[in-house]
């Protein structure tokens, strides 16, 4: 196969900061996708519906002229996310999911939930208006092992949270073990889980070939070959549980390139085209469409996209670097191949 049209495609996950860095990355992903679930991590987090409905139209004023692209926001959970938030949000109309970062887990996630019984108000809220809880799956626990804090998660907090709101929609973010996977095939139809490019290409023997590999750290951190596996499997299985989120997330290289770099992989560039290269090697490429295009879209009870895209089997070189304000990215593949290219 040289050429595959499928239905414009949707990311269910995508960082896309402020100001010069936002207009650094937006049109990568506007290129690409039609609409994207904006995460609200910036500094300080966008905690409410006034701050989504206006972090939203920077985003529109930043995108290229001529370019048409949906970007669905989120709210950040806190310890103090009120009931009346939650019904301001849904309202709005703009709002199409929390995000709970467990404080501490991850990048910018100070602000984030120290005990999810604060949540209470707030997540009977959205159980009630059905607003989905999207979820950055991992313990903060230090004596947990970095490789298990996703497993540990499922078991000590999410299957909790679903037993005390049955009826919440729950999007398990960036899943990247087996046993995630395994949760997510068992749990009712209001639990999903989105899966990343780079979960699906690298294991974490990429964060250390040949020295330390800080472009290739992110969280939840690579795992296992036979982890990987698993998320091929689930991705390909043509279970409309798993959908496309790329959870592309720059940094400007100077914050990667040091003694404490930051988490976090950009992909936006070559996003689509990344995960046709996971879809063609696991002989899948028929149901990448699905995967990339339809099952996020009905999760989130959102039409589905009415153009195309066109991907050409043509190689191409990432550059080695792209512009980020004053400072660079080094995009995943920087200086190496990508097999599609967008027509
Ligand atoms: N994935 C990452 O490694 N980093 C994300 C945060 C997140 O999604 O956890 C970021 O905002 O940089
Ligand atoms: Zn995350
Ligand atoms: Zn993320």
């Amino acid at each position: 196969m040289t050429k595959i049209s499928l239905t414009r495609p949707d990311d269910w996950h995508l960082h896309l900061r402020d100001d010069v860095a936002m207009q650094a990355v937006v049109a990568d992903t506007a290129h690409r996708f039609g609409r994207a679930i904006i995460m609200p991590n910036l500094k300080p987090p966008v905690t409410t519906t006034e701050m989504a409905v206006a972090y939203r139209q920077r985003i529109l004023n930043a995108l290229p002229d001529g370019v048409c692209f949906e970007p669905l926001m989120t709210l950040y959970l806190t310890d103090n996310t009120t009931a009346e938030e939650i019904a301001k949000a849904k309202a709005s109309g703009w709002v199409h999911g929390v995000k709970l970062y467990p404080a501490g887990a991850t990048t910018n996630s100070d602000s984030g939930v120290t005990d999810l019984a604060n949540c209470a108000a707030a997540l009977s809220a959205m159980e009630e208006l059905d607003l989905p809880l999207l979820v950055h799956g991992e313990v903060t626990n230090p004596l947990v092992d970095v490789f298990d804090r996703e497993q540990v998660f499922i078991a000590r907090h999410l299957v909790p949270l679903l037993e005390k709101y049955p009826r919440l929609r729950v999007v398990f973010e960036h899943i990247t073990t087996k046993q995630a996977v395994d949760f997510v095939k068992a749990a009712p139809g209001n639990v999903a889980a989105t899966i990343t490019a780079h979960h699906l290409l690298y294991s974490r023997n990429a964060m250390f070939a040949g020295g330390i590999r800080p472009h290739m750290y992110c969280l939840p951190v690579l795992k296992r070959e036979e982890h990987r596996w698993a998320l091929i499997a689930a991705a390909t299985s043509g279970n409309p549980k798993f959908f496309l989120g790329t959870d592309s997330a720059p940094h400007a290289r100077s914050a990667k390139e040091s003694a404490c770099g930051c988490a976090g992989i950009y992909t936006s560039h070559a996003a689509i085209e990344l995960y046709a290269e996971v879809f063609e090697a696991a002989k899948a490429l028929d149901k990448l469409e699905a995967f990339a295009s339809f099952y996020g879209a009905d999760f989130y009870r959102l039409p589905r996209n009415s153009d195309t895209i066109t991907l050409e089997k043509t190689a191409w070189v990432v550059p080695a670097e792209l512009p980020f304000g004053d400072d660079k990215i080094v995009p995943l593949r920087a200086g190496e191949h990508v097999a599609w290219k967008l027509a």
